[in-house]
């Protein structure tokens, strides 16, 4: 994760040349950006190795006896010394000696040192699971999850009982010494909360953290994930665009340095920085949505192209990591990205899927969803989710082995309801069943359920009854129709095989009759064969 130099705001990077404000601290330094051995020390890798950046002698030291450091410090955050409660502050599992040199991973093309992270959850008091069902460990773990595809590394974590967060510091000053000196013992250079953090709450965080350690929240996390993996231009632009957006509110009191500096003489001057800093913010803002716009309307003209070859479009929806692209490559021979890592896809990809009857539909991936979705992304991805706003019929994958896969459910669905789809046909479809113990018995359950079919997208199990059920529930959106199409009208038949469900075919002298259902566009442009048919 990079970060800012001049503020305490992480620094997102982005494809966008429009968005370049801040410098990081290793871009300052003109080293590549790589973690710290404690808080003091800068490492540089170059390609003979590693240097030393810092002047200090003892910064040497530390990272020669990483070792014996690193026992004591497992010895100080379980308990064997300092004031860290053994019960609250639970280490994610790491692997125990995970040595200096594992640490390493090569990111863009470069080997960087990992950074070490620490998270910090708050459960409300009385509720031991959020609003979609989360209880405060499976938040912590999927943040830790989260982290990982940021390419941190997760050290330790831990969480509090609170009834409502202190406005300054999140939390009340006992947790916050007990998190800066849990922090302090394990080298973290990056704290992360769950939840949405104000921007006073960053600041003086950091302020008492003190040295190199920086503070951000869930939202700025997943932002950093999105400008990681945004490869297309839009989607790039997008994530600036939902960057900037976080970050203008928390402009406030970044400024409040220099009046300090001055001496308190030049009261306002902050005051006028930040109005500054927000102009300028906002400009970009306004130049970034007008660029936007000039995309989506190149987009939208494609779409209606394709759109005029009325191929029903299936959309695929869920939750992060559900398998959605592995699904439309299995179907589709499509190659998008599909790992076991959260948000892989960005951008929608639509393939064609062709069925053995001859019929076909377009199959649309999308940006996976998780709970807490920072209604900032969601507003910035509002654009590429047109795609599922026009879909025909909206498929919901789930991975069904995981345990939370209801709260997972409850948490798409929140998001689609934000996205007013209510009136598109809906089917789930239960993924990864080759993980499940007992597959016979889901696919009972589900039959039981209607609308709901079991794959496994990994090695192809029940992807004919797949296709064969998003048939029949495309019918629902398209109309009956009976129809003579004269022989010379050949292509026409054709036409409908493809984007209809064709019920039975019959020759006439005259021509074929065909029943099926086929989309209304459609079925209007058949108005005259059909008049054909009755006479
Ligand atoms: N065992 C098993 N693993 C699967 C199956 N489907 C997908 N996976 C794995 O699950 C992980 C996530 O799959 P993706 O297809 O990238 O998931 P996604 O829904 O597209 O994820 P995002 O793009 O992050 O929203 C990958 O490691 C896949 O190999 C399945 O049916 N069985
Ligand atoms: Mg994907």
């Amino acid at each position: 994760m990079l970060w800012c130099s001049s503020c305490s705001l992480p620094r997102f990077t982005t494809a966008s040349t429009l968005y370049k404000p801040y410098l990081s601290w290793a871009q300052a330094l003109k080293l590549p950006k790589v973690s710290v051995a404690d808080n003091k020390t800068r490492l540089g890798v170059l390609p003979e190795g590693l240097e030393v950046v810092s002047s200090q002698d003892d910064d040497l030291q530390v990272i020669e006896t990483k070792d014996e450091k690193q026992e004591h410090l497992h010895e100080l955050v379980n308990g064997a010394a300092g004031s860290v409660d053994k019960k609250k502050t639970k280490k994610i599992p790491v692997e125990e000696d995970r040595s200096f040199e594992s640490r390493y991973k090569l990111r863009n093309g470069r080997e960087v040192l990992e950074e070490k992270a620490y998270l910090v959850g708050v459960e409300r008091k009385g509720e031991t699971e959020n609003e979609v069902g989360f209880g405060i460990e499976e938040s912590l773990k999927e943040l830790s999850q989260l982290a990982d595809t940021a390419g941190l590394l997760v050290v330790g974590s831990t969480y509090q009982k609170l009834n409502s967060p202190n406005p300054r510091t999140y939390f009340g000053s006992g947790k916050v010494a007990e998190i800066k000196s849990a922090i302090h013992a394990l080298g973290v250079e990056t704290v992360i909360f769950d939840d949405e953090l104000s921007a006073g709450q960053l600041r003086n965080l950091e302020k008492i953290f003190g040295g190199d350690v920086r503070v951000c929240d869930r939202t700025a996390l997943i932002l950093d994930i999105f400008n990681q993996r945004a490869a297309t231009h839009e989607a790039s632009l997008q994530v600036a665009l939902a960057q900037m957006e976080y970050q203008l509110p928390r402009l406030t009191k970044m400024w409040t340095h220099l009046e300090r500096q001055a001496g308190g003489q030049v009261k306002g001057m902050g005051e006028k920085q930040i109005e500054v800093d927000k102009r300028i913010l906002r400009t970009q803002i306004g130049i970034l949505k007008k660029e936007l716009q000039s995309v989506r309307k190149h987009r939208k003209q494609y779409r209606n192209r394709r759109v005029s070859v009325p191929v029903p479009v299936v959309s695929l929806v869920g939750y992060t990591n559900a398998g959605k692209s592995t699904l439309l490559n299995q179907l589709t021979g499509a190659d998008v990205l599909a790992e076991d890592q959260l948000f892989a896809t960005l951008d929608p990809t639509t393939r064609r899927v062709q069925m053995k009857n001859g019929s076909e539909f377009l199959l649309t991936d999308t940006v996976g969803f998780i709970q807490k979705l920072p209604t900032t992304l969601v507003a910035a991805f509002r654009a590429t989710l047109e795609e599922i706003t026009e879909s025909s019929l909206l498929v919901h994958v789930v991975d069904i082995s995981h345990p939370l896969a209801q709260q997972q459910i409850d948490a798409v669905d929140k998001v689609l309801l934000e996205l007013d789809v209510s009136s598109i046909p809906k089917m789930m479809v239960w993924n990864k069943v080759d993980r499940v113990s007992d597959p016979q018995n889901l696919k009972l359950e589900a039959e039981k359920r209607g609308d709901t079919v079991c794959v496994s997208a990994l090695t192809g199990d029940g992807l004919q009854e797949f296709c064969n059920a998003v048939q029949e529930k495309l019918k629902e959106s398209m109309v009956w129709v009976e129809a003579l199409i004269p022989f010379d009208k050949g292509e026409l038949l054709s036409t409908i095989h493809k984007v209809g469900v064709v019920d039975k075919t019959e020759y006439m002298a005259n021509g074929t009759v065909v029943r099926a259902h086929v989309p209304l566009r459609f079925a209007r442009l058949l108005t005259p064969l059909r008049q054909l048919c009755k006479s």
